[in-house]
């Protein structure tokens, strides 16, 4: 570690991914509640609204004619389609804040995960959610009734497919009882804050212990 690494830590990238369904933006709104240290990466997307959702808050709702002008000005970290609409997380206000030592958790699937981990392997720690059965994952997404049942079946569909890139990540954690699995990502959190690169201060600390 160069010595004065001690001076400054880099945020860290906090990766939640799941099949649509198993309780990843519930553990997230419980997280970002719970720990003032870590903010939401806001993504743009061209999906409509759902009931509840604040525009800017939980994500920045825009045209598709935006969306285009966003990428041709090199505007994203990374997008991606997903259920065919578009997802993409805005880089400069992340870029900065990294920068600034702050964290950031992000609600992407597996396609942006990859992108953001070549990009920065370095700062991004993965977490996957998996539901405790598929009948159980129908049933959330049925509870939810934000979505049609057309839509909860192509949800359905795509389930499989985000499931088969749970070996990507750093930490799985199967989402049975909320309330257990929201303790067990806090812990997952509060353990990576705790690696000693993205530790400041230790070298002087240590330093005088072995005077
Ligand atoms: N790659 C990428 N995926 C995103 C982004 N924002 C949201 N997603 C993913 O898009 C998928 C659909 O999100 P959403 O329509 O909110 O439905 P949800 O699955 O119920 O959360 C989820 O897997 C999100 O994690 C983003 O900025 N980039
Ligand atoms: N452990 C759980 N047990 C029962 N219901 C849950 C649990 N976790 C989340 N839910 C519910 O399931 C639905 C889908 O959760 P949500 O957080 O929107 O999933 P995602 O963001 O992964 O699509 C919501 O109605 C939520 O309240």
């Amino acid at each position: 570690m160069p010595e004065n690494d001690h001076l400054h830590r880099r945020g860290l990238m906090f990766i939640l991914s799941s099949p649509s369904g198993a309780g990843k933006t519930t553990i997230s709104h419980r997280l970002l509640t719970a720990d003032d240290e870590i903010e939401l990466s806001v993504s743009a997307t061209t999906r409509p609204k759902r009931e509840g959702e604040v525009d800017g808050v939980d994500y920045h709702f825009v045209s598709e004619s935006q969306f285009d002008r966003m990428v041709d000005e090199d505007d994203f970290y990374e997008w991606a389609h997903v259920f065919g609409h578009r997802y993409g997380t805005p880089k400069g206000y992340i870029r900065k804040g990294l920068k600034e030592g702050r964290d950031f958790l992000f609600d992407i699937d597996w396609q942006g995960t990859q992108q953001l981990k070549q990009k920065d392997d370095q700062d991004v720690v993965t977490v996957f959610i998996l539901p405790p059965s598929l009948p159980e994952l129908r049933r959330r997404l049925e509870s939810r009734a934000t979505d049609s049942a057309d839509v909860i079946d192509g949800r359905m569909n795509r389930a499989r497919d985000e499931i088969s890139h749970w070996a990507e990540y750093d930490y799985v954690v199967v989402n049975d009882d909320v309330d257990e699995c929201f303790v067990k990502v806090r812990e997952i959190l509060h353990a990576e804050r705790m690696r000693r690169t993205r530790q400041t201060g230790l070298i002087p600390f240590v330093r005088q212990l072995m005077e």
